[in-house]
């Protein structure tokens, strides 16, 4: 299956995955790759097994039917709880990513990492001294140092933002958007946010109400960067909102 990836150019492959809790099935048959590079934001209904199918590529859960695969490499995960060791130092947070290294160089990248998500300054702070935001600044550094020490470039984003006010989350988009470009990484992003999900994504892909199924893809052919509240990212919105709520109708939730 490695094989066929690297070949295939896809940074992640899910094959017909199936996952069942008990007699519950959370997802149903999903088929759904990342290219190498590409921004895929994952939308649905509440329940509808997003954040399962993360759990499942990240490794944390195993499937009941079907496959998963992300080359040789492992992924790098970032939650909506930033989950900081509340007794560490910002940098101790992020050299916390890449224990196989000795210390000296673990503290250097570590300011590397703080510097790219302009946290240089921060990196003797204590997680709370720092807002939200900044606190979701440092899991995206640590993100980063988990991508480099496993020498991989994918990124799993389960609802990263939703806890953030709107001129954060915007700041952030811009961060996030620049990082992965500049880093190629190739991003599996979960949000309840339609226009985050069109300001964000390459694609967007349209889970079913429980159990998950792929229903719907928009490619985003926007050009970037975007605007949250430009009226091309309003009108595609739209559209994807209208599939959203027939998908919901249907299931009557
Ligand atoms: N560990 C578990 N044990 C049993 N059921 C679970 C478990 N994890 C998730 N589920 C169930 O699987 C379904 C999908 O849950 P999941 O959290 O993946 O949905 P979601 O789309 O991420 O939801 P939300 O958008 O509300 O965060 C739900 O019905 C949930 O109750």
């Amino acid at each position: 299956m490695t094989a066929q990836l690297v070949e295939k150019g896809v940074a992640v492959q899910l094959t017909a995955v199936s996952k069942a809790y008990g007699d519950l099935l959370a997802l149903d048959h999903v088929s759904l790759s990342v290219e190498p590079g590409e921004f895929v934001c994952l939308l649905g209904a509440s329940g509808c097994g997003k954040s399962t199918l993360l759990s499942l590529v990240a490794g944390l859960d195993q499937v009941t039917g079907g496959a998963i695969s992300t080359g040789d490499h492992g992924v790098a995960m970032m939650f909506q709880e930033p989950a900081l060791f509340p007794w560490l130092t910002v940098s101790g947070n992020v050299e916390m990513a890449m224990r196989a290294l000795p210390k000296r160089e673990r503290r250097q990248k570590a300011a590397e990492f703080l510097d790219v998500v302009h946290l240089g300054d921060f990196g003797k702070h204590r997680p709370h001294e720092l807002s939200g935001g900044m606190r979701q600044r440092v899991s995206l550094a640590r993100a980063l140092a988990q991508c480099a020490a496993q020498g991989s470039g994918v990124l799993l984003m389960d609802e990263p933002f939703g806890a953030l006010d709107a001129m954060t989350r915007d700041l952030l988009h811009d961060e996030l958007e620049r990082i992965w470009r500049e880093r190629a990484l190739s991003v599996l992003f979960v949000t309840h946010n339609v226009r985050e999900a069109v300001r964000l994504g390459d694609r967007v892909v349209l889970l079913s109400s429980r159990p998950g199924r792929v229903v719907e893809e928009f490619p985003v052919r926007l050009a970037r960067p975007r605007r949250t509240d430009s009226a091309e990212v309003a009108t595609l919105a739209g559209t994807i909102t209208d599939s959203l709520k027939q998908e919901v109708a249907r299931h009557g939730r």
